[in-house]
């Protein structure tokens, strides 16, 4: 009750954020370990589809057959999440995210995807979210201009308001320069129609298939037009590719995993990387179940956090890899014996590499303030 007073209008057009909700996730979190305590968590980087809970399959997949005679899926829903403790390649990885598409194939899948994920974010005390997601179309069905429309109303309908949600809108490094074109004028539509939602274009997708440098000019057009722009990098070696994303200055970088020379990129790339203070979205759960890392204390996390380099900590996909934004803070504590006062510091500095405005941005740093100052007084 006596945070009532601290509710807090964050966005121009008056979404509040209910400081209650965070609060009640601190005692959540405080009940089980004292040091694992960060109740304002921003996650900018959670892929739709990679993002879909069984539950949210299973629901999807009974909307698809009473919509047609389909029939029973081909696919057994154990396959659709790696589990603790199992790991696949990442060519596997990536026929997993085959499943979920299979099933978000009409706008009313892809509204109720967003939906689901959105409020799974939430219930995780998730109180900023940056979702990215690569438009589809099916033929006859819909067109990438109504994908994007589904997440757009699933965001604006967003009820409860414990949680702010933008969207960032992928292109698929193996779509082709062509496809990826077409996408970009669809994207630029939809930005001029929702300038507050829609805030930034992500380049993602297989690692292994297509060449960035033939994005780089699309992602130009992109930044140009007032997006922002996040880049896949070194999810594998390859150190000309990792120079060419940094030299075009991304707003935001992913992984960054075979950057330092330990982990199969170069001296000369990590200090290429320190010197641009580009932000990188870590995602340890991802990257150990791909097996791009071999394990959560082997990460190069620690080599960013040491060069006190500007990170945020993400899910990558929460679904697939049977994650959360909290368990994530959790690990990296676990993992390299983080204190309170640091998970918190590393929370409070991801503020300032959203995408949102700078009025959102400042109004959601003192929201966080005034949770932290909440939280101590209680610890
Ligand atoms: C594991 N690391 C990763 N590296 C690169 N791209 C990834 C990824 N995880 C997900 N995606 C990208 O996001 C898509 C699924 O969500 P959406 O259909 O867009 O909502 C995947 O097909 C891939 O293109
Ligand atoms: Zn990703």
């Amino acid at each position: 009750m006596i945070l009532t007073k601290y509710r807090t209008c964050i966005s121009g057009d008056d979404s509040l954020l209910h400081m209650e909700h965070a609060a009640n996730c601190n005692t959540a979190f405080t009940s089980s370990n004292t040091r694992h305590t960060t109740t304002f968590r921003a996650e900018l980087h959670a892929h739709l589809n990679g993002s879909l809970s069984t539950k949210t399959l299973r629901e999807l997949h009974g909307l698809q057959i009473s919509h047609s005679d389909s029939g029973d899926a081909t696919w057994n829903i154990w396959e659709a999440v790696i589990e603790h403790g199992q790991k696949r390649t990442l060519e596997e990885c990536f026929q997993v995210f085959g499943i979920a598409h299979s099933l978000t194939t009409t706008p009313t899948a892809v509204y109720k995807a967003a939906q689901d994920v959105i409020k799974e974010f939430a219930d995780d005390g998730v109180v900023y979210l940056e979702l990215r997601s690569t438009p589809r179309e099916v033929p006859g069905i819909m067109s990438k201009a109504q994908y994007i429309q589904a997440i757009v109303d699933a965001i604006q309908d967003v009820a409860d308001g414990r949680i702010l949600v933008k969207l960032i809108v992928s292109l698929d490094r193996q779509q082709g320069k062509g496809p990826a074109s077409e996408t970009l004028d669809v994207i630029l539509a939809a930005h001029y129609q929702n300038p507050k939602i829609i805030v930034g274009v992500d380049l993602s997708g297989n690692p292994l298939k297509g060449l960035v440098t033939d994005y780089l000019p699309i992602l130009a057009c992109a930044r140009n037009a007032g997006l922002k722009i996040s880049i896949h990098c070194a999810e594998i070696p390859n150190p000309d590719e990792a120079e060419k994303i940094l030299d075009f200055r991304p707003d935001r970088v992913g992984h960054c995993t075979c950057i330092h020379p330990l982990h199969g990129g170069s001296q000369e790339l990590w200090n290429k990387l320190l010197k641009s203070y580009i932000p990188v979205e870590l995602c340890l759960t991802s990257n150990v179940k791909c097996g791009t890392v071999e394990s959560y204390k082997k990460h190069h996390f620690i080599h960013l956090f040491t060069a006190r380099h500007p990170i945020v900590l993400a899910t990558d996909d929460k679904g697939v890899f049977a994650t959360s934004l909290s368990e994530e803070y959790m690990v990296t504590a676990d993992s390299y014996n983080l204190s309170r006062e640091q998970l918190w510091q590393m929370a409070l500095s991801s503020t300032d590499y959203l995408f949102a405005s700078e009025e959102e941005k400042n109004n959601l740093k003192q929201m966080f303030l005034q949770i932290k100052q909440l939280s101590d007084v209680n610890k």
